[in-house]
């Protein structure tokens, strides 16, 4: 399943750099190792904000739900989750 997922990150002002630092790192880390999987399939920076958009390829709600409770600034995000299905006007033949 197709899942459109919008993040918004806000880090607390007080946290200490090293802190911040570190958990940029391991999402990163998460996040490619989530895309090399194909699970992760855009990621994409809204231009001007610290938020991206992304779209997910996962079994379900159950496994989106999972996974974006795993990546480390889970804690710092307002998440949505936007459901996907094929377009029936969509000239393509598979999903991307
Ligand atoms: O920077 C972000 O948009 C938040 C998050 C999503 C992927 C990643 O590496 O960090």
């Amino acid at each position: 399943m197709l899942f459109h997922v919008r993040m918004d990150v806000q880090l607390p002002a007080a946290m200490p750099a090293g802190q911040a630092a570190q958990l940029k790192a391991d999402e990163k880390a998460l996040a490619q190792r989530l895309q090399e999987e194909g699970k992760w399939r855009h990621l994409w920076r809204i231009a001007g904000q610290y938020a991206n958009v992304s779209i997910f390829d996962v079994g379900g709600n159950e496994e989106l739900h999972a996974l974006l409770m795993s990546l480390p600034l889970f804690p710092y995000m307002k998440i949505d989750v936007t459901p996907l299905c094929r377009h029936p006007s969509s000239i393509r033949t598979n999903d991307f």
